[in-house]
């Protein structure tokens, strides 16, 4: 499709509906929790994995059987995959490709953001049909400018993907590029495209264009005057758990935008392995917070 046509937010082959849709019946069905899988080295050492590719695959695996029938999403960490080179990019691979065959949503978080010809390689990456990385949704920075990730938005509404744009983040540090310009900051300014995008969802529970905004935020959404409400599309939010943000924090702190959240938790809930059992209580335990 040529650059700068609207698209409609088409079905992926083999996966109907949208992103957004098919992620709002998992919330619906299974509750608001995405399960980061975050293979830490230290996270490895605990569960008596070597910190090889071996010690990843293991891991991945054991936390995609525990989780699975819980999480609305997965949310494999990229960096941590990318750390043992190619081979964990092979073991990511597989995890993609597991979580679909699972029957759990995929987000991979990858964070990019580049210019518009290099944003369409990575969209190509984690967004094409056939791409051995491709996952349901993919976490983009914007910070090179919104339509920067033009190639991105609308390879993922071609085939029925998803992205998940970063607006506010759960790190102490985001504040000072995230809140600049006041009642006009540059989150209000993603917060606002997103919703723009998210026009070609109208119609679907939700639509495909998401957004970062940490549990951890606090009041910085009233402060900086953002309505989340208006988006239409799904919030991820992390920073439950291990940094800091509970269940109650994220309602007060989501209001009457909390429907759309789908709270993220990664070393809260990874503590508890290696055993399956004790991961899908955390899990559990987890869920039932929110
Ligand atoms: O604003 C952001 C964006 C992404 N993350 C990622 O989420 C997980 C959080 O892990 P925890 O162990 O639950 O703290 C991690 O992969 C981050 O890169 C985030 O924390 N904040």
């Amino acid at each position: 499709m040529p650059r700068g046509m609207k698209h409609d937010g088409g079905a992926r082959p083999g996966a109907p509906g949208t992103f957004g849709s098919r992620l709002a019946g998992a919330m619906a069905a299974r509750g608001p929790l995405c399960v980061g899988i975050d293979p830490h080295p230290g996270l490895l050492a605990a569960w008596g994995l070597d910190d090889s590719v071996q010690g990843l695959r293991s891991f991945s695996l054991a936390v995609l059987e525990a989780v699975a029938p819980l999480a609305a999403a997965v949310k494999p960490q990229v960096a941590l995959y990318e750390r043992h080179g190619s081979a964990g990019l092979a073991v990511l691979e597989e995890l993609l490709a597991a979580s679909s065959q699972a029957g759990v949503l995929s987000i991979a978080d990858a964070k990019r953001g580049d210019i518009g010809s290099t944003m369409a390689g990575y969209a190509d990456a984690w967004l094409r049909d056939g791409s051995a990385l491709a996952a349901d949704s993919v976490t983009l920075s914007p910070y090179l400018g919104f339509e920067s990730l033009r190639p991105a938005l609308d390879l993922a509404a071609d085939n029925g993907r998803g992205v998940f744009v970063l607006a506010l983040t759960s790190n102490p540090e985001g504040a000072s590029v995230q809140h600049v310009g006041g009642a006009e900051s540059v989150a209000k300014h993603i917060v606002q495209a997103a919703a723009v995008e998210n026009q070609r969802y109208a119609g679907q529970a939700l639509g495909s264009v998401g957004l970062v905004v940490g549990a951890t935020v606090g009041t910085a959404l009233s402060d900086l005057g953002i309505d989340l409400a208006a988006v239409h599309g799904p919030i991820l939010a992390p920073g439950l758990g291990a940094q800091g943000a509970t269940g109650a924090d994220m309602r007060e702190t989501f209001g009457a935008a909390y429907p759309a959240v789908l709270a993220t938790s990664s070393r809260g809930i990874l503590a508890a392995g290696p055993d399956i059992a004790a991961l899908r209580a955390a899990t559990a335990e987890t869920l039932s917070g929110l």
